[in-house]
């Protein structure tokens, strides 16, 4: 049988999905799914090596995969990677789905990711890539979404504490 997400999360790196998800996940008692961790699970390593060793091309196409899997088959709180939105084919099968955009401003966002550890398109120069990703990204995230929740100086209970509100019908 076909299912489809409580929620579907969306927004820049270091906008909160992961921690956001997981905690909206428990709040409703619900699994939580990550589509960067379904597709670190199926290549058998982290995304900083897939970046090194296949590249971001082949990185995306795994990306498409595990977006569209995910949409099809998860029941509770999804999370999808921060570049998923760069792809028509996954904006439109986000069409029809409660999509959450996790908003943040340049300087939390770079507070959260830190030096970029983990994250491979920040590893050089965190700062003005985010930069550039978050201004080429913003109308990406804005054209998806059902509901944008802005997260800047609000802690991952407080928002998920919202989110959880938004959702009751
Ligand atoms: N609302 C918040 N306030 C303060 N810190 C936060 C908040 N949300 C997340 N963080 C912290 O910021 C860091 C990045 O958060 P997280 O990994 O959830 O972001 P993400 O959106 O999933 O990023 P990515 O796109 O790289 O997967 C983590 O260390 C997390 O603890
Ligand atoms: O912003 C991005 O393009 C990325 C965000 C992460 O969630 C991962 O999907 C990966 O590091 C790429
Ligand atoms: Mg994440």
């Amino acid at each position: 049988m076909s299912t489809r997400p409580i929620c579907v999360l969306v927004g820049a790196p270091g906008a909160g999905k992961t921690t956001v998800g997981t905690a909206l996940a428990e709040a409703l008692g619900v699994d939580f799914r990550d589509t960067d961790a379904d597709i670190e699970n199926l290549a058998g390593k982290p995304i900083p090596e897939i970046f090194v060793d296949e590249g971001e091309e082949h990185f995306r196409t795994l990306e498409r995969a595990a977006v569209a899997a995910a949409l099809a088959s998860h029941a509770g709180v999804l999370a999808i990677g921060g570049g998923a939105v760069l792809a028509e084919e996954n904006r439109a099968a986000l069409i029809g789905h409660t999509v959450v955009h996790l908003s943040v401003e340049l300087p939390d966002a770079v507070k959260r990711v830190g030096l970029g550890a983990g994250r491979p398109l920040l590893a050089l120069n965190p700062r003005a890539t985010l930069k550039h990703l978050m201004d080429q990204r913003r109308p990406l995230y804005a054209e998806v979404a059902t509901a944008t929740v802005v997260t800047d100086g609000r802690t991952p209970e407080e928002l998920a504490a919202e989110i959880a509100a938004l959702l009751k019908p």
